[in-house]
């Protein structure tokens, strides 16, 4: 069963697009979501929670349309935004009482196992949480209405390695029942080497690929060889850097013809997001 489906989401801001944007996630599994700086990933996620207005295109959520089954969905998503303050002066506490009373399903028991696992004190004001305690107060709401789909935007950004080890750690045992989905976006790819078991890459507001983690980074070849072998390849290649002993770049491993006498080697997801970016430098 699908999580999430999403079919052909555009939006139109003054100087951006996000041009049908489509991918699903499947249930029980983790995706990441990610892209350079402005690519559109906070875009789709408030597309995808209907805070804002689509120009076209549907996004369904456990097989319903968001757009026309919004109140009863919301009750089985959770969303948390990593650099987002809300009402920082109220108590842990005081807040909780007020978002319970918005979801049927709300369970105090699976709250408290939760600030007790994240180590949150009720008593506590948002102003005094750190970022790392604040993605994990959201993700305590969450679990606590019963939410099966998270939707989570950055929320490793602020935070340091042993605090992101640990969130990653979590999210990866709760998809362990294949009862919850999580839709995380970053541009931390370490997180995803770690946790992610599908991708999803979002680049100038396109989809560029969306797969299954070996399979996306398999899709791709890192060439290195010299100046004269760049000729050779130049048209298939995505994008290149030269340097004093010839050139690296990325190619689709389909364009690749392993004949050619030059050293090919898979890229990590950082290196794919590299090349991706200078793609227009060199082509404008
Ligand atoms: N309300 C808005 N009005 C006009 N342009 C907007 C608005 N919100 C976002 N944009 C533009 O849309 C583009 C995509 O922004 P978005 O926040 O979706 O990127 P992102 O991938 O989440 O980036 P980051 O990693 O920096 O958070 C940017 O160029 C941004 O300036």
């Amino acid at each position: 069963m699908l999580a999430l489906d999403i079919k052909n989401l555009n939006k139109t801001y003054e100087h951006f697009h996000l041009k049908d944007v489509s991918f699903q996630l499947e249930k029980g599994y983790i995706m990441g979501f990610i892209g350079a700086n402005g690519a559109g990933k906070t875009t789709t996620i408030k597309s995808i929670l209907n805070l804002i207005h689509i120009d076209s295109g549907e996004i369904r959520i456990f097989g319903k349309n968001m757009a026309e089954h919004e109140l009863e969905l919301k009750q089985e998503i959770g969303f948390a935004f990593g650099n987002i303050d809300f009402y920082t002066r109220s108590k842990i506490k005081t807040l909780t009482n007020v978002i319970k009373t918005f979801y049927r399903n709300w369970d105090d028991e699976t709250y408290y196992k939760y600030l007790r696992k994240f180590n949150l004190i009720e008593d506590k004001k948002i102003a005094e949480l750190s970022t790392g305690m604040k993605v994990k107060y959201s993700l305590a709401l969450a679990l606590s209405h019963g939410a099966k789909l998270l939707i989570l935007d950055e929320p490793t950004s602020g935070l340091d390695p042993v605090a992101r080890d640990n969130l990653l750690e979590t999210f990866q045992e709760l998809v362990m029942d294949g009862e919850i989905s999580i839709l995380f976006s970053t541009h931390i790819t370490s997180d995803l080497e770690k946790c992610a078991d599908f991708i999803t890459y979002i680049h100038n507001g396109q989809i560029i690929n969306s797969s299954e983690k070996e399979q996306f980074i398999d899709a791709y070849r890192l060439l290195n060889g010299t100046n004269e072998q760049l000729d050779m390849v130049k048209d298939q290649l995505i994008s290149y850097k030269t340097h004093s002993f010839g050139f690296t770049g990325l190619i689709h491993t389909k364009d690749w013809d392993p004949s050619l006498d030059m050293k090919s080697t898979v890229p990590n997801l950082e290196e794919i997001m590299i090349y991706f970016s200078k793609m227009e430098d060199m082509y404008v």
